[in-house]
């Protein structure tokens, strides 16, 4: 019955109870009990294209991250079962599903039930099904979780008018879909990234084809379920389970028009090489976190940094990888006073973790901290091995002194990953000397300013690449998303012939 009360399009917001129940009743929607995975019972996950869920030739048993038994078998879909996923891609137009001229209708009512999901989803699911199992396969910070669904899905498709040259004549700027389009999503988000992005897509008309790491897609793939329980065609998206080479053959067979990939940067050079430039990126994040002379606060700062470094193991794509702490002498703050003045040394950390039952195929380090001088470090020998993301419970840590301001923007200057920062202090003259010589799409300011959060309440993003992507905003869906249409109408009155001149 609310599955029923869901499907009814064109009603508007629902309920916040009938979908809270709807959300709670997973037997309703969901393939996968996450409280009952184990050994003995493992999950199972299957493709979805045209609609139709399907099983792919190979599975791969995939290890339970808590105790190694096999607990999830997923499809390992090979590039010689793609012709299924190319064709529903050709299929798409470039069009869209939906555009601000063409079946308009399908953002407001075919996607209203969406908006009181928005709540429900916010409040409920992760209390079920996907929190378990996004824990379960990746302990992601939930605190202040979005779900990507934000209000009055039409206004993301805002256009704007300006007057012409004579009577009758204006033009207008449009939002307009890709059409078919693909969307790659990594290991460490399983839920929110492929979440916020999907609905992006989907609301500007397009269809994508999803792809999330082989190891985590079984989150997806109940999400595109539960979607589908509450009135999503079971056409308007296609998911590949499977190895990431076969979900790039069917990207070079069916050419999406546009690609949004987040992941490392060594297969986000690739895609954009391969995709001839159509793709968005979301890449390898090497975020620094530059601490001003006037820090304060320390226990909170240096929690901060903790938070920073080494929460969720370090797998976040904002997760501080270096730290420039001043170094004052005489001053208040001295956070490394013992280190040596020349020469690396490891701080803390650096060996392996005892006494768990993680397989070793996913790795468990001690929280490491590594120190390098700073002249050190900018050496050109050096500074790409300092500088190179290192996705895990690892961090860099440097000092400068005063005077040396300019050697820690040339540091950041050099850097090639421009996505978070932190500039930890309230000198705004200090502030505002840092973030006017460097350029991460996402930057953090002031005493509290951390390196990872997002996307919680703002953009997030790299910048300083015309490929840099963004998300969780509206702004983020307006540019992966679409493009821009120009649309001049001219339609008279018509000047009369004896005024007619050639120019
Ligand atoms: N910038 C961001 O917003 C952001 C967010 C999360 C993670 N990351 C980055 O992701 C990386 C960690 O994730 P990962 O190890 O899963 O990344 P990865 O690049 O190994 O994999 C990402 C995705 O790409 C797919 N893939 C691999 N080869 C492919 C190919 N040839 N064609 C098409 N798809 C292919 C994978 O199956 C996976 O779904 C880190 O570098 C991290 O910084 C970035």
């Amino acid at each position: 019955m609310l599955a029923r009360h869901a499907r009814g399009l064109g009603q508007g917001p629902l309920a916040f109870g009938p979908l809270m129940q709807l959300v709670r009743n997973l037997s309703e929607w969901a393939t996968v009990d996450p409280q009952k995975l184990s050994g003995s019972a493992p999950g199972t996950c299957a493709n979805l294209v045209s609609g139709r869920w399907q099983p792919s030739r190979e599975s791969r048993l995939l290890p339970d991250p808590l105790n190694g038994q096999p607990f999830i078998s997923v499809p390992h879909t090979q590039p010689d079962e793609i012709a299924p996923f190319v064709e529903s891609l050709r299929a798409v137009p470039k069009t869209g599903l939906h555009n601000p001229l063409k079946n308009p209708q399908r953002s407001l009512t075919g996607y209203g039930w969406l908006l009181g999901l928005r709540t429900a989803l916010h409040l409920h699911l992760h209390l079920h099904l996907h929190l378990h199992l996004h824990l379960h396969l990746h302990p992601e910070y939930y605190g202040g979780e979005r779900t990507g669904i934000p209000r009055g899905v039409r206004f993301l498709a805002r256009g704007f008018t300006v007057p012409g040259d004579h009577p009758g004549q204006t033009s207008s700027g449009n939002r307009w879909p890709y059409g078919p389009v693909a969307l790659i999503t990594p290991f460490n988000f399983p839920l929110e990234i492929p979440a916020l992005q999907l609905m992006g897509a989907l609301y500007m008309g397009n269809k994508p084809l999803l792809h999330v790491d082989q190891r985590v897609s079984i989150v997806a793939e109940q999400l595109l379920r539960l979607l589908h329980h509450c009135g999503m065609p079971p056409a308007d998206v296609d998911l590949l389970h499977g190895p990431g080479a076969t979900c790039g053959a069917v990207l070079a067979a069916a050419q999406p028009r546009s690609t949004l990939f987040t992941g490392s940067q060594r297969v986000a050079e690739r895609l954009a090489v391969e995709t001839h430039g159509k793709v968005f990126l979301e890449d390898a994040g090497f975020d620094w976190k530059i601490m001003g002379p006037d820090v304060r606060d320390v226990d909170y700062v240096a929690w901060q940094c903790d938070q920073d470094a080494y929460a969720c193991s370090g797998q976040k794509c904002s997760a501080q990888s270096m730290l420039f702490a001043h170094r004052s002498d005489g001053g208040r703050w001295e956070l490394f006073a013992n280190l040596p003045s020349a020469g690396a040394k490891l701080l803390f950390g650096g060996k392996p973790l005892t006494g768990h039952s993680i397989p070793g195929v996913y790795g468990a380090i001690e929280p490491t901290a590594v120190f390098v001088p700073l002249e050190e470090a900018l050496r050109p020998e050096h500074f790409e091995a300092v500088t190179t993301e290192v996705f895990g419970p690892f961090q860099v840590v440097t000092e400068w002194r005063d005077g040396q301001l300019p050697l820690v923007l040339e540091a950041c200057e050099r850097m090639t990953n421009h996505l978070t920062a932190a500039v930890v202090s309230n000198d705004i003259n200090f502030v505002q000397t840092v973030l006017a010589n460097t350029v991460n799409g996402t930057t953090y300011a002031g005493i509290r300013a951390r390196t990872t959060g997002a996307p919680q309440n703002h953009w997030f993003g790299p910048a300083g690449d015309p490929r840099g992507a963004g998300i969780g905003t509206p702004e983020a869906i307006r540019l992966v998303w679409s493009c821009h249409r120009e649309i001049i109408t001219d339609f008279g009155p018509v000047p009369p012939a004896s005024a007619l001149k050639l120019s």
